[in-house]
């Protein structure tokens, strides 16, 4: 089978055409009208410079040298091994540039629709070498630092707390668990004392419970059996509409032997006329996004919260940085208004700054619960939970988040152009070449799910046998592409997460909509393409895997110019090991469809770096042939690439470090207006209505929503995106 692409096997070492380097005084070429809207998400300036500008007279001789040959150009090498072949020399980028003016080529020349014979008569002229003009990966001189962890399990059973025995045994024989978790121990009790909390565990340790069970257990106990026309006595605010469903689901199964009291999900995508009769009928523990239950305050007559005794923010953090200040404000002030005294908990595995904030606003007196190992607090040496009458703790612990301890964590440092096929190596790898592995790679926004999942599903995946038109020969059956993000229908959103809760094998790419509170079976990898926006959502992302003392690992993408970002990490107890690029792309030598011309009749050619460096430009060669067949991928493509969020960092050198590579189609100047010639005419209308980059979290963030919380223009300031972005 022949692969689609029109570069032949022979341009794969990347010596095939000239790029543009900038040089002093050197005018920059023409742009390409196509570029190379592949490459990640630092396209950018470094995506530019990716583009093929390259003149077609030095396509076609180089060809013609090499055809004659039947030999790849040599590549330039450093050394053996080496993948970045070295810099160029003032000379040679002046011969690149100097001269007749550039030639570009049109899209047309590419077109997916032409057939295999006329392709090979084309000139080779087609895609960036992969290889060259990559900026140097450094040394990744991590410190390294001593994890926080916490100990998952304890040897109590959960009939020992004074609860309901009908409870004790719904948890038995329902869900099937027997002994308790430390942050369940040292919560329950204290919450069933009536006193507010902030509840603070590592991810997947069973917080959901933590609080469940004293909800229940005390909402049971009420004297006079609870109506379900009283209306709420427990309001359960959650960030995400799964993380809603999940939480009910729990709360429901925790219920069944006191049916008298009724659960109930309010969340955005559902239909509001349904959820008004069922508030109508009666809802005595709600569960709900805020923004949705702010639109039932403002216009459902018959929501009371005279009642309510519980008010509940799981993931609270992530409440209050997504920008729902505005909205917990609003049903504070609802709450507030009808009942003098309730009890409030706060719950997330990374008790930040903003949950402190907004302790400080709606807790009275609260007990600090957390869990720490004897490593981390001296005074605490058996790993008991500290309790504590806030403010609680020091900065220092305030900033260093505890993790699974069966977690694998690994960083790889890629240059923009190579993270595409890096990802789908490390993809293939794993969940190919692997049996029974299940993955989610996030990604920064909506638009880049979107991408890479129709990329990935038209070219690595198979429905049948047999690899259909644009397909790798090696297009596997195996392999199972599932998309999550917020600009899906709710219907469409609530069926996948619901497939991938219960599959066992797939891979989900998604946006940080999964990476807070889902618990997501048997989850083995976790891959960050884009990197997080914070160290906690960094916790919160790779804590979709290794739960409740389950293994798990994960892996984050960063550009050589955001080495950094692993200090960042470390500087709040993180620990991350190093995976070698080259290891990852070797994965394709495993796979003789990657397999370029000349290697194949040499059947005992031992695989080095030259031929993995065939294999992956055989592997882009593929995906930009699927983006460029026509033009609605392309400008898929480059809607995608323009929202690119950057991460959220501390030092001033980072941040400028994240500047310069994160973004994509940005001017120099982040104020600039002035529509730079590799900006599209989108992004370009889009950099000039973002918003002024001092934008900061919250408040002004929501200005980027519209009416009905549709972001009305670009945003892509340092701040938080607002939250219908995920
Ligand atoms: N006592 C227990 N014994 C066994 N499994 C438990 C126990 N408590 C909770 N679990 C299971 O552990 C998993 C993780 O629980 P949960 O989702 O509540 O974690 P979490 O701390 O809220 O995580 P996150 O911080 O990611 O939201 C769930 O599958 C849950 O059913």
């Amino acid at each position: 089978m022949e692969l689609r692409g029109k570069i032949r096997p022979q341009a794969a070492s990347g010596g095939v055409a000239e790029q543009h380097v900038s040089q002093p005084g050197t005018p920059p070429p023409p742009p390409s009208p196509r570029g190379n809207v592949l490459g990640g998400s630092e396209c950018g300036r470094e995506l530019a410079r990716a583009a093929s500008w390259r003149t077609l007279k030095q396509a076609e001789a180089t060809k013609r040298k090499y055809q004659a040959s039947s030999e790849a150009p040599p590549a330039k090498r450093r050394s053996k091994t080496s993948f970045l072949p070295a810099k160029k020399t003032a000379k040679e980028a002046q011969r690149t540039f100097k001269g007749k003016p550039q030639k570009t080529f049109s899209p047309k020349k590419s077109s997916a629709g032409t057939s295999d014979r006329n392709q090979e008569q084309k000139p080779c002229v087609k895609t960036s070498s992969l290889f060259k003009n990559n900026p140097e990966i450094p040394e990744l001189h991590r410190p390294v630092v001593k994890q926080v962890q916490e100990k998952v399990f304890t040897s109590d059973a959960f009939h020992e707390l004074d609860l309901h025995p009908h409870l004790i045994s719904t948890i038995n024989t329902v869900l099937k668990m027997s002994s308790m978790t430390s942050i369940q121990k040292q919560s329950i009790p204290v919450l069933l004392e009536g006193r507010d909390a902030l509840v603070r565990s590592q991810t997947g340790s069973g917080k959901t419970l933590a609080y469940c069970i004293p909800v229940v257990q005390s909402l049971q106990a009420v004297k006079a059996k609870i109506q379900r026309s009283d209306g709420p006595y427990a309001l359960v605010l959650v960030p995400t509409r799964e993380l809603a469903l999940q939480s009910f689901d729990t709360v429901q199964k925790l219920l069944k032997p006191f049916t008298w009291i009724v659960p109930g999900v309010l969340m955005g995508g559902e239909k509001r006329k349904s959820e008004k009769a069922r508030l109508r009928k009666g809802i005595n523990i709600l569960i709900s996004t805020p923004g949705r239950l702010v639109d039932h305050i403002k216009s459902t007559g018959n929501l009371h919260f005279s009642r309510v005794r519980w008010l509940i923010l799981d993931e609270a953090d992530r409440i209050l940085d997504l920008g729902f200040e505005k909205d917990i404000t609003v049903i504070l002030n609802a709450v507030n208004a009808e009942c003098q005294s309730r009890q409030t908990v706060l719950l997330s595995a990374t008790l930040t700054e903003g949950v402190t904030r907004l302790a400080g606003i709606s807790l009275h007196n609260p007990v600090s619960i957390s869990v720490l190992d004897e490593s981390h607090d001296q005074s605490n040496p058996k790993g008991k939970a500290v309790l504590e009458v806030s403010p609680p703790r020091t900065s220092d612990e305030l900033d260093s988040f505890a993790i699974p301890e069966s977690l694998d964590q690994h960083v790889t440092l890629v240059p923009s152009k190579l993270r595409l096929v890096s990802l789908a190596a490390f993809i293939l790898q794993k969940c190919k070449f692997e049996k029974d592995q299940k993955m989610i790679v996030f990604f920064s926004s909506c638009e880049l799910v979107e991408f890479h999942y129709n990329l990935f599903l038209q070219t690595l995946l198979s429905s049948s046998g047999a690899p259909a038109p644009g397909q790798l020969p090696s297009a596997s059956t195996r392999l199972k592409f599932l998309r999550l993000h917020g600009n899906m229908e709710q219907e469409e959103r609530t069926a996948v997460f619901q497939e991938f809760s219960h599959s066992k094998t797939g891979v989900l790419l998604c946006t940080d909509v999964a990476a807070r509170g889902l618990d997501l079976p048997q989850v083995k990898w976790i891959v960050q393409y884009n990197a997080p926006s914070s160290p906690a959502e960094y916790i919160h992302r790779i804590g979709r895997t290794a739960r409740i003392g389950c293994h798990g690992s994960s892996l984050l993408i960063l550009a050589p110019s955001e080495a950094e970002y692993v200090n960042s990490l470390a500087s709040h107890k993180i620990n991350v090991s190093e995976i070698k690029m080259e290891d990852i792309l070797s994965v394709l030598t495993r796979d003789d469809c990657f397999k370029g011309r000349r290697w194949g009749s040499q059947k005992s050619r031992a695989v080095g770096p030259q031929e993995i460096r065939e294999r992956a430009t055989v592997l882009q060669t593929v995906f930009e042939d699927y983006v460029h067949s026509n033009e609605r991928r392309v400008s898929g493509a480059k809607k995608g690439l323009t929202f690119i969020r950057r991460p959220r960092v501390n030092s001033a050198s980072l941040k400028s470090c994240v500047r310069n590579t994160q973004v994509g189609w940005r001017p120099a100047s982040p104020r600039s207006k002035s529509r730079t010639n590799t900006q599209s005419p989108a992004a370009s209308r889009a950099a000039q209505m973002q918003p002024a980059p001092s934008l900061s979290r919250g408040k002004k963030a929501r200005n980027a929503l519209g009416e009905r919380g549709k972001p009305k223009q670009a945003y892509r300031g340092t701040a938080r995106l607002p939250r219908k972005f995920f």
